[in-house]
């Protein structure tokens, strides 16, 4: 069972696919100059999003799913903010890129939608003003032509009678279809990746399960990537290809969606598997709270709250991502090489009682 930390070869995934990555996030660190003193909000994470997947972000709310996918275009504003890495994307690096080249990719290369269509939306025009507005800053096109565009766009996101709702306001449609509007408008630009912030997280469960379904189709009629960030694993069971697990803005673990589903490493993503309903765990939670981001504890972020923790989780940093499998890994003292990672599976340690297995562990700190 020697497991190992991530090597330079090519693993299957990469070999088998000949797409480069869309999006190529490394070492991004985004931190806000507060009172008191620097809160890190992401600190240090790779996500790379290869054309037409679906990459989810999960987390606890605050763990920094929403700064993340704000700093690649650069929307988080600064200062306080400050941005620090590399966020490639189609090869060239949006964050040293100049104000105009973000501009020209923010919102038409890369869309956003966020989780409030209320507060995108302007409640004193049409909805179909609003998107022959934002076809005509993309393309320089007749006033007739964007408003065929509009509705054929509405028709799309699945607003019925889209011709005859086009001079509505956006009061006069539900939650549902004001996100469905918010959807098309992102689709104006026709982007490569779209970039959804907890786009249900405001709906009730079955609009939810229907605006699901209406990325699914999206994705595949435009061939769009999409980075889509949800607090709730279930969500992304439904939509992701691959999970990039974050909590206090480390990757604690990523993987395809069977990896993080049936074969969790990290504590705490099997910790939040067991929130989900049926799981046993979905009244009362994870125990304990994040730690405070101007004052994250050394050693894995997690370890505060984990079961498992011995002294070595607590000092050196977030511990190097091991590779389990090709694809799936995992930000864990225990799956270094030399320990032994059954000790914080549900099953237990294999041969050994949790007690004993623990004493070895401290008897082998480096
Ligand atoms: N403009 C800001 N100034 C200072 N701190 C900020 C700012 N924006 C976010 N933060 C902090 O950054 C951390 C990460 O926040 P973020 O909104 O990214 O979390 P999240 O994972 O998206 O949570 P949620 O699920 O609640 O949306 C939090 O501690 C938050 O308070
Ligand atoms: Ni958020």
């Amino acid at each position: 069972m020697s497991e190992h930390d991530r090597d330079p070869t090519p693993d299957a995934e990469t070999e088998t696919r000949n797409d480069e990555p869309l999006l190529e996030i490394e070492g991004l660190r985004t931190t806000f100059g507060t009172d008191s003193g620097t809160l890190v909000a992401v600190d240090g994470i790779d996500v790379t999003v290869r054309a037409g997947e679906t990459v989810c972000l999960v987390g606890e709310s605050g763990s920094g799913k929403t700064v993340a996918v704000e700093s690649i275009t650069r929307l988080v504003q600064s200062p306080p903010g400050r941005i620090e890495g590399t966020v490639r994307f189609k090869g060239q690096d949006l964050l040293s890129a100049d104000e105009a080249t973000i501009r020209s990719i923010r919102g038409h290369e890369i869309a956003h939608v966020f989780q409030n269509p209320q507060n995108a939306l302007n409640h004193c025009y049409t909805v179909g003003w609003q998107l022959v507005e934002a076809i005509r800053v993309h393309e320089d096109v007749p006033e007739a032509a964007a408003r065929a565009r509009a509705i054929d766009l509405l028709d799309r996101v699945g607003i019925a009678n889209a011709s005859s709702r086009f001079d509505d306001y956006p009061h006069e449609f539900s939650g549902g279809q004001k996100q469905r509007i918010m959807i098309a408008m992102a689709l104006v630009g026709d982007p490569d990746l779209l970039v959804a912030d907890e786009p249900t997280t405001a709906l009730d469960v079955t609009v939810q399960a229907q605006i699901l379904d209406l990325f699914e189709e999206l994705k595949t009629e435009f061939d769009m990537a999409v980075l889509f960030v949800t607090h709730d694993l279930g969500v992304v069971a439904e939509i992701a290809d691959r999970i990039v697990v974050l909590y206090a803005g480390k990757v604690m673990e990523r993987g395809t969606v069977l990896d993080i589903f049936e074969r969790p490493g990290h504590p705490y993503t099997r910790a939040l598997l067991e929130c989900l309903p049926g799981r046993g765990n979905e009244i009362s939670g994870i125990g304990g709270s994040l730690p405070e981001p101007t004052a994250p504890p050394d050693g894995c972020r997690f370890a505060p709250r984990c079961p498992h923790a011995i002294d070595a989780c607590h000092r050196d940093g977030q511990p190097l991502e091991t590779e389990i499998e090709p694809g799936h890994s995992v930000s864990c003292v225990f799956y270094r090489e030399g320990r032994d990672s059954s000790v914080v599976s549900p099953e237990g340690p294999t041969g050994v009682s949790s007690d004993d297995a623990d004493e070895e562990a401290r008897s082998t700190d480096d």
